[in-house]
């Protein structure tokens, strides 16, 4: 078929003009170059009426097809059909702006008291989608049958957009294959050997904070901190390269402003990242998407790219430099590699250390900086990079925002409860004067109230509310307890046809009154120095962390958790004996968003959270 195109080009932009037909395939580049004026001009070939007809019927077909879908949709009854649920918000976005708000708290339980454990919800165009937290269904989604409940569309190729081929951005074998060469580093064994690293950044962060209360009590825009934290512990440990020297007034590397507006930004963006982006991210070569991001005028995009742009070009420095220093045989850094603690350089000994037939390309290892075809699904990433920085980004976005979110929200919670922080103050001064300030892996993991304090905060204000997936066939899903369907039968299992789209509600199955007691909705650390209700324990609650969905569960469950404890748990017992929290004046609104942030309320959204700090007297 040949192309003609029917061109309304800025008056003078000739040379943008050529680039974008550079593009076009081969077959296109008959287009007439515009007149020099351009201008809205059009260029009609005189044959091409019998063209247009034909694109005319092609068009015709595929409005044709997507209508009979949308047709089928609404009338074939499915199970979901018979499931409860709340009234579509509108039949262009179902119930989607209610589920994905900033402020949809009040939505997510009030769905979840309404209808219980599994709710009938509606997805755009009509489709339904189930919202889900009977604990044998998620068993299903998470364990038994993950592999037809996959990530969605969007939530796999936005990350490889935005994140690269991490574990983050990967299905199947290769994600299998990235997670068997990565778990080891996050085992126990491995944590231990974090631990002095992250004491180092967690003193830096007391002594910034120190200077600001030295005179008394201050104001101190805590997530900041917590965040700067967050991402040195990563940037060390991970990658063996130090973003932040931690100092107060010294500036903080752009990498940490970037990572911390992702997730706002991208939220922001959900609808688009939903159900737009999968259809337009795979299309033609990485440098012509990026070609037509350049041109979109939204705000929000131009963020998002210059945001990973900052993501991008941090992670090939720091590769960069430790493949140079490599090449120069600088013995330290060779040394460093050899003793493979940090993902980068787990990565770059498995090279070093393999056969020459199983020796990674330097393509992968290096990272296809210009190989536009072995990365086609770049979209943002114009230098579509490797393998190596594509675990960077994955990583360092998502241990930093829930992490240093998860750290704020605990010390709000103890600002606003402070007999729990004196108890918890009273523990951590005891450890202290027992084992020094800097209180051992095992001792630190081991103490009761900290834990309990942790686990607590997880329970009732997990980061992320919820997770979804898609059913890649039709399968059945048991559940639990039997719910009443809208025909008044009793439903024990129901047949989730292909395509759906299953909302698991971390939020609502960690607030399960029925589990975890009636008081459920309060935050108690104490629940966890006592027997857990038996009601929890038989439901046996498919997440890897407490019988809480908190990190998930199976194969796709939070490969940092153990990780991101220990960090909250370093940070906690530095701050938390030297420092007393107490909270602000200003009133402080937590945004769900993918990851919870607090915002201030009746100023324009900033991820932020002030408390007032003062030292303790006497502190050990
Ligand atoms: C409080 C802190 C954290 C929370 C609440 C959290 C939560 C989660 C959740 C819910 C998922 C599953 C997402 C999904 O499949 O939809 C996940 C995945 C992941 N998390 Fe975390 N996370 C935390 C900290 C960390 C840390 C510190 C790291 C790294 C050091 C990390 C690395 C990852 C990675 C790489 C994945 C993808 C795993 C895969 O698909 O195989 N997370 N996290």
């Amino acid at each position: 078929m040949q192309f003609e195109l029917l061109y309304l080009w800025p008056a003078g932009d000739l040379e943008k003009f050529r680039l974008f037909r550079s593009f076009l395939p081969r077959r296109c580049v008959e287009t007439p170059e515009p007149p020099a004026e351009l201008g809205a001009q059009a260029s009609i070939h005189p044959d091409s009426k019998s063209k247009y007809k034909k694109t005319t019927g092609l068009l015709l077909c595929f409005v044709s097809w997507g209508f009979w879908r949308l047709l089928r949709r609404l009338v074939i009854k499915t199970d979901l059909d018979n499931v409860a649920g709340p009234p579509s918000g509108s039949f262009l976005k179902g119930n989607f702006a209610q589920l994905f708000d900033i402020n949809a708290w009040k939505f997510h339980q009030e769905i979840a008291e309404q209808f219980g454990r599994v709710v009938g919800i509606h997805g755009p165009l009509g489709t339904k989608q189930l919202y889900v937290f009977d604990p044998k269904a998620l068993h299903h989604i998470v364990i038994k049958d993950q592999n037809i409940f996959e990530e969605t569309d969007s939530f796999i190729k936005t990350n490889r957009a935005f994140l690269g081929h991490g574990l983050l951005g990967t299905l199947g074998d290769t994600h299998r294959r990235q997670r068997k060469m990565l778990n080891p580093l996050f085992s126990a064994a491995h944590m231990r050997h974090m631990v002095p690293m992250f004491y180092d950044v967690a003193n830096k962060v007391h002594n910034a904070i120190q200077i600001n209360v030295a005179n008394g009590p201050q104001e101190i825009e805590i997530l900041r901190w917590m965040t700067r934290a967050a991402l040195e512990m990563i940037g060390q440990s991970g990658f063996g390269y130090s973003f932040d020297s931690l100092v107060e007034g010294q500036d903080v590397h752009p990498f940490s402003k970037a990572v911390k507006q992702f997730l706002p930004v991208s939220f922001e963006m959900a609808f688009l990242r939903e159900y737009i982006f999968p259809k337009v991210v795979d299309f033609g070569p990485a440098r012509f998407r990026r070609f037509v991001v350049d041109l979109i005028p939204l705000t929000n995009v131009r963020r998002l790219r210059d945001i990973v742009d900052v993501m991008d070009a941090t992670s090939v420095e720091i590769y960069t430099a430790k493949k140079n220093a490599l090449a120069q045989g600088d013995e330290a850094v060779i040394k460093q590699i050899g003793q493979g603690k940090d993902i980068l350089s787990i990565l770059m000994k498995a090279n070093m250390e393999a056969a020459d037939e199983d020796k990674l390309p330097e393509t992968e290892i290096l990272g296809q900086v210009h190989d536009v075809v072995r990365l086609p699904h770049a979209l943002f990433l114009e230098s579509a990079s490797s393998t190596t920085f594509d675990f960077h980004r994955t990583f360092t976005f998502a241990a930093v925002d829930t992490t240093s979110n998860a750290l704020a929200r605990t010390l709000h919670l103890l600002a606003t409860h402070p007999e729990a922080q004196e108890t918890l103050r009273r523990e951590l001064t005891d450890a202290r004067k027992e084992h020094g300030p800097e209180i051992p892996h095992d001792a630190l993991v081991a103490l009761p109230f900290l834990d309990a304090v942790c686990r607590e905060t997880l329970r009732l204000y997990p980061p992320a509310s919820f997770a979804v997936r898609i059913a890649r066939q039709d399968v059945v899903l048991p559940l639990s307890v039997p719910i009443k369907g809208k025909d008044g039968s009793d439903i024990h299992a129901l047949t989730v046809p292909k395509d759906t789209k299953v909302v698991v509600s971390i939020l609502n199955s960690n607030r399960d009154a029925a589990l975890w007691g009636p008081d459920a909705l309060e935050w108690k650390p104490e629940r966890w120095m006592s027997p857990l209700p038996d009601a929890l324990l038989d439901a046996r609650i498919p997440g890897v962390y407490s019988h809480m969905m908190t990190f998930l569960g199976g194969a796709r469950a939070c490969i940092g958790f153990k990780f991101s404890q220990l960090e909250m748990k370093v940070i906690m017992s530095v701050l938390l004996s030297q420092f007393r929290f107490t909270p602000s004046k200003q009133e402080i609104l937590w945004d769900m968003g993918i990851v919870a942030t607090p915002s201030l309320k009746g100023q324009p959204r900033k991820p932020q959270l002030p408390i007032i700090i003062e030292r303790v007297e006497q502190a050990v």
